[in-house]
Formats: C-alpha cells, structure tokens, sequence
C-alpha cells in the first residue's frame, strides 16, 4: 500500500469492513490527478497503465464500482481505457452523465452554457489573459484552464472575479480545480452522484458494507462529505487522497494519503486478497 501518511483508525475500520464483505462494498473514484497522472493537455491525459487492469481484478469481487468524474463520461471511459470493464459505472460531469455497459445518458445542457460559450472569449479578452490560457468546451460545462501559464495561479486567481460574475449572470456556478476554474450547471455535485449512486443500488434496502472514494482536488470534497454521512448513519468509509504538492485540502481529510495515481493503483492492488 505505501501509504505517505498513516491510515486513520475510521478509515482502518473502513477498509476492515470493505475486506470482510467486500461483494456489498462500494468503491468510487475520480480520474484525473486520481486514475490519470495530471498533464498539461487535458487531451493527452491517460489513466495510469495499471489503472484499468486493477479496477477489473475488483470489479467482479465488490458490490460496485464507480468513477464520478468532472470530465464527459465518455471521454473519462476513452482515456481510462474502461470500455471492457462489467459493471464499471462512470458518472460524468459532476454526476450529470451516466456510463454503464456502454449505454450513456446525457441530459440538454441549460442555456446558460451557451451564454458563457460566448462571453468567455470576450472575458478572456478584455482582461489581457495570458495566451496560454485556454477553454475546454465540455457540452454541459466549460473548463478555463491556466496550467500551461508561466504563473498559473496568478492567471487563475485574477480570472476568478470575472467567471465568478459571467456564472452567476448566466445561472451556473464556479468549481474551482487544478490550475481551472469550471463554469457549470449548478445542482449536482460529486457528493450527491455518489449517494445517488450508492442508494440506488438497492432500492429495497441492504445498504453498503463500506464506502471508499479516492480523490485529489477540490471537487472530490463532496464526496468527501458523502462518505462521512454514511459513516455518521454507521457505514463504514474510507477517504483515499491522492496525494500532490498542488493540492493540500484533501489530505488534511483522508484518511489514507497515497503517492498520486501510481499510489492509488498500487492501494487497487493490496484492497483484497489475491
Ligand atoms: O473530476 P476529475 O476527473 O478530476 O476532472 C477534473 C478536471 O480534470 C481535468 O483537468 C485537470 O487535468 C488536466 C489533465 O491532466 C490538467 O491539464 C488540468 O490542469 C487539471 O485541472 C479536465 O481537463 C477537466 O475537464 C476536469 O473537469
């Protein structure tokens, strides 16, 4: 396992719980800085080689598995290299899409998308942002990334006002991130995709028997948040950080820090027996 910092005693319970009845367990992740080492083309980002293989050793051996991501469900499902694996669910942007068994739902995106699709240029613009600054156009969101500026968090920080503005003109909201500030539909958040997901899974009752979500930015706190509910209702969880020098607020939560996505794969590997 490897960890960088020492497991928590609720999180050794956690994983405890999830190794005693793993085929009731719940594992979620996030991919990018998580599954995919961060890059600083958003297009060339790939999980970890190992990445794939590991998640379908555990799929048919635990109750689900879950990757809630900020990307497209289907671009998470064409970089990860997740296509073949039975009963892989990814939920994407935020938890607004839904992959499963290469079927995907994907809902009209609100109007306030196109709103910010043509007033970000002009934002941009206007405020003499470095050239490197440049848009992902996601469909239901858009990604302002700085990582490829000579100070990205100098660029990001006097963008920040400007989209926090155009958003909340437009009805959508800012999900700040690695090096990216994210104008999309308010409502939905990682928190909820992952309790949305984990009660959907047996309607009649039977809860989980633990809880896992491994993340690295910002927007993995919700599901943070989920996973301490759960162990608030008496669900075992378990918080993984994947860990990095840019981010440091999921670490101070996890219970468990690993070495980035080749630690994440690596703890994949050690969560049940051979
Ligand atoms: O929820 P996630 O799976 O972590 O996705 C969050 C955003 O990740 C991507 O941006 C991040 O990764 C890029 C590639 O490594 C990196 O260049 C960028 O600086 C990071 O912020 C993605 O481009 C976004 O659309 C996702 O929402």
């Amino acid at each position: 396992m490897n960890p960088s910092h020492p497991l928590t005693a609720a999180g050794a319970a956690g994983l405890d719980a999830l190794r005693d009845d793993p085929a009731r367990a719940v594992l979620g992740f996030d991919f990018d800085g998580t599954l995919a080492p961060i890059v600083d083309d958003p297009a060339a980002a790939r999980a970890h080689p190992e990445a794939a293989p590991a998640l379908a050793g555990l799929a048919p051996r635990v109750g689900a598995l879950v990757i809630i991501t900020g990307r497209p469900a289907a671009v998470a499902v064409e970089y990860g290299g997740f296509a073949g694996i039975d009963g892989l669910v990814v939920l994407g942007q935020y938890g607004l899409e839904r992959w499963e068994s290469g079927e995907l739902t994907v809902p009209e995106p609100p109007p306030g998308v196109a709103e910010a699709r043509a007033k970000v240029p002009e934002i941009l613009k206007a405020s003499g942002a470095p050239a490197e600054v440049f848009v992902e156009d996601k469909g239901q969101a858009l990604a302002v990334h700085t990582r490829r500026c000579a100070e990205p968090q100098v660029a990001l920080e006097r963008l920040r006002g400007l989209l926090d503005a155009l958003a909340e003109r437009a009805g959508l909201v800012v999900e700040p991130g690695r090096f990216v500030l994210e104008l999309r539909p308010p409502g939905m958040d990682k928190g909820r995709a992952l309790r949305d997901f984990v009660d959907g899974l047996r309607p009649g009752g039977g809860g989980p028997s633990a809880v896992l979500f491994a993340g690295d930015d910002l927007g993995d706190l919700a599901a943070y948040d989920a996973v301490d509910a759960y162990r608030a209702e008496g669900v075992p969880g378990v918080k993984v950080c994947s860990g990095s020098a840019e981010v440091t607020a999921l670490a101070e939560r996890a219970d468990l820090v690993v070495d980035g996505p080749a630690g994440v794969v690596g703890l994949l590997g050690t969560l049940l027996p051979a």
